[in-house]
């Protein structure tokens, strides 16, 4: 497998609005899309744009808050009140080749794979078997380069 591009980092808060205006007002961003819900992944959620130097969509902020009390995000920020990095996602041009790969190699997967907030596969694998890294993989939007 290749390593593609670094998409997005999951950043884990309790207010997405609080989240925005801090990366509008302290951190001088200007294009931040609206949230919305994924219910079958328990957040909602919204990313800050980060320019690319040519022209190209740079590595996004991911920014997840928990829908409810059942979220998979729910443990996170019991530990941690404030939120922070939650999790990094890069691209791969073929899921299932990559999830073969992982799986190969032993690495937890965590779930089956799904349709992500970019309307493309992904899977997510183990920090434990990540160096630490909640790792998400996610399948290169297509016409993307
Ligand atoms: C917006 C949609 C989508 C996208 O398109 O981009 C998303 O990104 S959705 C993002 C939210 N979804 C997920 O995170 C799904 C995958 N996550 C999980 O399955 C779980 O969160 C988890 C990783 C298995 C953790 O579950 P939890 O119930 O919190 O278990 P533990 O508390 O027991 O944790 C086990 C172990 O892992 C460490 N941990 C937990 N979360 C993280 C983290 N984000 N980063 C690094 N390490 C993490 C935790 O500290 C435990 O460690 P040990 O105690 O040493 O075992
Ligand atoms: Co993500």
């Amino acid at each position: 497998m290749k390593l593609g591009r670094l998409n997005h980092i999951g950043v884990a808060t309790p207010s997405i609005a609080d989240s925005v205006a801090y990366y509008r007002e302290v951190m001088g961003a200007t294009s931040i899309t609206e949230a919305f819900d994924l219910p079958e992944q328990g957040v909602k959620v919204c990313f800050v744009d980060t320019p690319g130097h040519d022209g190209t969509a740079g590595t996004q902020v991911e920014l997840i808050e928990p829908l409810g009390p059942d979220s998979t995000l729910a443990g996170f920020l019991a530990k941690n009140p404030l939120g922070g990095q939650h999790h990094v996602c890069f691209e791969v041009p073929d899921i299932e080749a990559a999830r073969a790969h992982f799986e190969g190699l032993g690495k937890r997967i965590l779930g089956p794979t799904r349709i992500g907030a970019h309307g493309t596969p992904i899977f997510f694998l183990h920090p434990r078997d990540m160096m630490g890294q909640l790792t998400e993989i996610m399948e290169t939007p297509k016409g993307a380069h």
